[in-house]
């Protein structure tokens, strides 16, 4: 069975992605911090599917390097690679943002995945054609928004760097997409309010965002597309969301 390794499977998009592949009997590598909630995943899944849980943070390169290069035999070839873990923190305007929640993001959604990304590479040109890494995006790396500060410049470049992957790669069958979802309702918007439920509930009330199931649909369609097709990038968004016009600043009458 092939293999699929999910980083920040212990809630929303990662959770939803790894009860998806095990629905096809894929063999799972889930990873996140909170080792309880991945440890209940597995407790869910193990039946139908082998598990292998790796509690780490993905900001700690050697815990990750460590953990993914030995990996063993039986998660092996490694099929899929899926960098979700990520986070937005501190939606107020830039001027006001504490300097360690841009640290944050950027240690999380940049550092993080190039350092999974690095771990996992080898293992990935061993398997060679039909391989996939699937990189976590965001709309808020195309789109600019208030708030969106360094979160939404993370995201371009999750972009970016799954383009240029692309051209690295070319000729080792491994595919790169850059996946772009726009309002999701998760844990995103409470760990981005640092624990504010009512925020959180108020963002997705009275409207339909994307629920974690239909991103993990689409991460599954993406690894399991016939080998000689790369999606680049995939932008998604509800039905509901939309852009808006640009604002501009006047004089007061
Ligand atoms: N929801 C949305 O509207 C959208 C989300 N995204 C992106 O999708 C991805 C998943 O988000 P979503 O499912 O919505 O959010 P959730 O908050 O529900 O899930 C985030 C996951 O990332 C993990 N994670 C966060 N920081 C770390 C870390 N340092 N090390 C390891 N794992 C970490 C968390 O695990 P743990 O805390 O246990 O470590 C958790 O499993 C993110 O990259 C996000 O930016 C993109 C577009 C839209
Ligand atoms: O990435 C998350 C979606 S949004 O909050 O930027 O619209």
């Amino acid at each position: 069975m092939p293999s699929v390794l999910i980083t920040g499977a212990t809630s929303g998009f990662g959770k939803a992605a790894a009860q998806r592949f095990a629905k096809a009997g894929w063999s799972l590598i889930l990873t996140g911090r909170r080792e309880e909630r991945l440890e209940a995943l597995k407790d869910e899944l193990s039946e139908q599917v082998d598990v292998l849980t790796l509690a780490l943070d993905v900001r700690d390169s050697e815990a990750v390097t460590q953990a993914i290069s030995n990996l063993p035999e039986k998660f092996l070839p490694l099929t899929c690679l899926i960098n979700n873990a990520g986070l937005a923190l501190a939606p107020e305007p830039a001027q006001k943002v504490a300097l360690q929640d841009w640290h944050t993001m950027i240690d999380t959604n940049i550092t993080g995945l190039v350092n999974v990304t690095h771990a996992a590479m080898p293992l990935l040109l061993k398997t060679g054609e039909g391989a996939s890494i699937l990189n976590l995006g965001s709309v808020a790396g195309q789109w600019p928004y208030p708030g969106g500060h360094v979160y939404g410049a993370s995201k371009a470049f999750v972009q970016q760097f799954s383009y240029n992957l692309r051209c690295d790669l070319l000729g080792t069958g491994i595919r790169v997409t850059d996946l772009a979802p726009g309002m999701a309702e998760t844990e995103f918007t409470l760990v981005r309010t640092k624990g504010n439920q009512e925020a959180s509930d108020a963002l997705y009330r009275g409207t339909s965002p994307l629920q974690a199931e239909d991103i993990a649909e689409q991460l599954f369609y993406l690894a399991t597309l016939p080998a000689h097709i790369n999606i680049n990038r995939l932008e998604i968004m509800p039905v509901r969301q939309a852009w808006s016009a640009f604002a501009i600043d006047r004089d007061p009458t």
